[in-house]
């Protein structure tokens, strides 16, 4: 499942954010990626050691934590630290899947899920298309400022090259307390139809019977 979610970050947040990064020291971009992903890995980032990190993954975790379609789609069970990037003119991150296993503070995770949260308007740059190699074919996203994309980690994807202006991004990777795709899509899924009956008609029959066969399967699939 490939969802776009709007208004992940505030006017405000985004505005914070934009003004951290204003004068913020970038480094190249391959050094946290694959071996072969750095071959085509042409961006720049903050690095680990950036005096707004901090800052800036605190406010994309807040937003995190409370985005209930996020928490839905995605059920994190681990969230890598967002990497930010920025891509100038003539940058670009060609064909790559990300690493299946990564290093998170002291523990091994493994990426089923990824995210790219468009950081800023995408008037302020030609290309840097996200574009996902789904079973539909290539599809391109450029999203709003705030606004997040998650995809499987197991795609093959790029960005385009940025051939005006600057993009700027926050990407990262969860490991989900659901690993099976197609289980986690139908956790959404029911998850979607209980809350919008319960929206219409309230705590009926209906939505207890929804509730406990969503409960149930969560049950069934979890990995803790
Ligand atoms: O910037 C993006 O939208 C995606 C970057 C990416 O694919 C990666 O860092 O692995
Ligand atoms: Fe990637």
């Amino acid at each position: 499942m490939i969802l776009c979610i709007g208004e992940v970050l505030s006017p405000d947040e985004l505005d914070d954010i934009s003004n951290l990064l204003t004068d913020a020291e970038f480094i190249d971009g391959k050094t946290t990626a694959g071996w072969h992903a750095r071959l085509v890995k042409h961006n720049t980032q903050l690095p680990k050691d950036s005096p707004v990190l901090g800052q800036v993954r605190s406010l994309i975790h807040t937003a995190l934590q409370r985005n209930r379609l996020f928490q839905m789609a995605a059920r994190p069970k681990h969230i890598q630290p967002p990497l930010i990037s920025r891509y100038g003119t003539g940058m670009a991150y060609g064909a790559h899947t990300d690493d299946a296993v990564m290093r998170s503070a002291q523990q091994l995770m493994r990426s089923d899920v990824s995210f790219t949260l468009f950081l800023n308007p995408p008037d302020a740059y030609q290309g840097g298309e996200l574009v996902i190699d789904d079973s539909q074919g290539e599809q391109p996203y450029k999203l709003p400022a705030g606004a997040m994309i998650v995809y499987p980690s197991s795609t093959l994807h790029r960005v385009e090259t940025v051939t005006e202006g600057t993009r700027l991004a926050a990407v990262s990777w969860v490991q989900s307390l659901i690993r099976d795709p197609q289980e986690r899509e139908i956790l959404f899924d029911l998850d979607t139809v209980r809350q919008s009956l319960f929206e219409q008609r309230g705590k009926t029959k209906e939505f207890d019977l929804l509730s406990k066969t969503h409960a149930n399967l969560l049950r069934k699939w979890v990995e803790c």
